[in-house]
């Protein structure tokens, strides 16, 4: 019997907080976009995943409503929007309006924003939100291709996205346990506000936020706080290897199709390419030559099997990527880039690869939707938020990993996990 329905705004998140959800015991699917109305699936939580953090408002939130009323058929009880434990979004960004379009489905008028993730260095201070103890607007995220971060003050970017007043619950409510936040949120639901930020800097504080959060209809956040609630359902906790069983990797062939230009999987990638055979895209040509992806592809299958995997990486340093962008545009480069990921993808499944090593939120979800593959089993972590997750409905493999995760050695992780 499923219970909780989580609507992510792009793949790796949605993968991200499956893991999470799986590790702690519970057993989850994850279906790539809103499924048939027919479709019935027997899990303790359900993740869709869309591909609406950047894409038009509008488009967001008919997506995110859409994802409600086929979890809302499916009783669930408790709803998750989740989103990047980086914000990733902009004053202009769709996260306060989709937030506050889910809030009006469900009847309701009150919840939290939560990106908080602790064991990858994001913290949530006085309602600021850091990375690796650096502001959010002074770490890599100022660099984002799509989403630049500017703030790092969650209430300020919450109210100029969304319709309502954003008050914060503090790390001393949050050091009281249980009561004190639950105090807290009253507090600050009386006084008007449509959302608190909660303070989270550690562990201990996850798993209380976790268990604070248990009757609210409607929670908002990242993969830290499903997490908390997941650890406080100890009711249902089943063995959590049994639980990942179904979407171990198995595969023969893999390629690694990196597309992020965070300032780990920059790291991930110039480790790898000492040891293993690489090729870097060469945006111009992804822009005017449609010959490009078959070059790339005939060069990746070029490569002798058995060893560690061919890397294919857009990745670049921040001052390249700006020069790119000032020179095509940032939109329009992104695309041509995701465009040549995608390509390669079909061309590589239909030569046989069945392993997938993807980084990046935007270049997963474009290969995910290339392969054709509506939804995932989800497998045993590589790293925090990171899990090997296999197909539904082909025998394929994917490790979907959000740029920031997982540590240098990632793409060397990942292929000595599989089986
Ligand atoms: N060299 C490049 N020049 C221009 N655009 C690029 C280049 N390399 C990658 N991109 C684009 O930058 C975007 C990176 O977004 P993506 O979501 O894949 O990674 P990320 O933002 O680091 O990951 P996440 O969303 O998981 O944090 C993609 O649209 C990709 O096509
Ligand atoms: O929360 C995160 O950091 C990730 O799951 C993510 O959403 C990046 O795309």
């Amino acid at each position: 019997m499923m219970r909780l329905g989580i609507i992510a705004d792009d793949f790796t998140g949605a993968t991200d907080i499956a893991g999470f959800l799986v590790a702690n015991g519970l057993s989850t699917i994850q279906l790539n976009g809103v499924p048939d109305k027919e479709l019935q699936v027997e899990a303790d939580a359900v993740v869709i995943s869309l591909k609406s953090r950047s894409c038009p408002v509008d488009e967001a939130i008919s997506m995110s409503l859409q994802a409600l009323d086929w979890l809302v058929a499916r009783d669930c009880e408790q709803f998750f929007f989740k989103y990047c434990s980086t914000f990733d979004s902009t004053a202009k960004g769709n996260i306060g309006p989709v937030t506050d379009a889910l809030l009006d489905a469900l009847g309701e008028d009150f919840t939290v924003v939560c990106p908080a993730l602790p064991v990858n260095g994001r913290t949530i201070y006085n309602g600021y939100l850091f990375v690796n103890g650096v502001p959010l607007n002074e770490s890599g995220m100022r660099h984002h291709p799509v989403t630049p971060m500017l703030d790092a003050n969650l209430m300020r970017l919450m109210e100029a996205q969304s319709k309502g007043k954003c008050g914060n619950v503090k790390s001393d409510d949050v050091d009281l346990g249980v009561e004190g936040v639950r105090a807290a949120l009253d507090k600050l639901r009386a006084d008007g506000n449509r959302y608190a930020v909660l303070d989270v800097l550690n562990s201990a504080h996850v798993e209380t936020v976790g268990r604070a959060v248990a009757g609210m209809k409607l929670v908002t956040g990242g993969s830290g706080l499903a997490d908390g609630m997941a650890k406080a359902w100890t009711e249902r906790l089943s063995d959590p290897e049994q639980a990942a069983v179904a979407g171990k990797p198995s595969g023969k062939r893999a390629v690694v199709l990196s597309g992020s230009c965070s300032q780990m999987t920059n790291a991930q990638v110039a480790l790898y390419k000492q040891s293993a055979p690489s090729q870097a895209v060469d945006v111009v040509r992804c822009m005017n030559d449609a010959g490009y992806a078959d070059e790339l592809f005939a060069w990746i299958t070029s490569q002798p099997a058995g060893d560690l995997a061919p890397l294919v990486y857009a990745t670049t340093d921040p001052a390249n990527l700006s020069e790119i962008q000032k020179k095509f545009g940032a939109d329009q480069a992104s695309a041509a880039v995701e465009r040549i990921f995608g390509k390669l993808a079909t061309l590589l499944a239909g030569e046989g690869f069945d392993t997938f090593i993807v980084a990046g939120g935007e270049t997963s979800g474009i290969v995910v939707q290339s392969l054709g593959v509506t939804g995932f089993h989800i497998g045993p972590q590589i790293a925090p938020g990171v899990p090997w997750v296999r197909a539904v409905d082909r025998p394929i493999s994917l490790a979907l990993k959000s740029g920031n995760f997982g540590k240098e050695r990632f793409f060397f992780d990942a292929q000595q996990a599989i089986g």
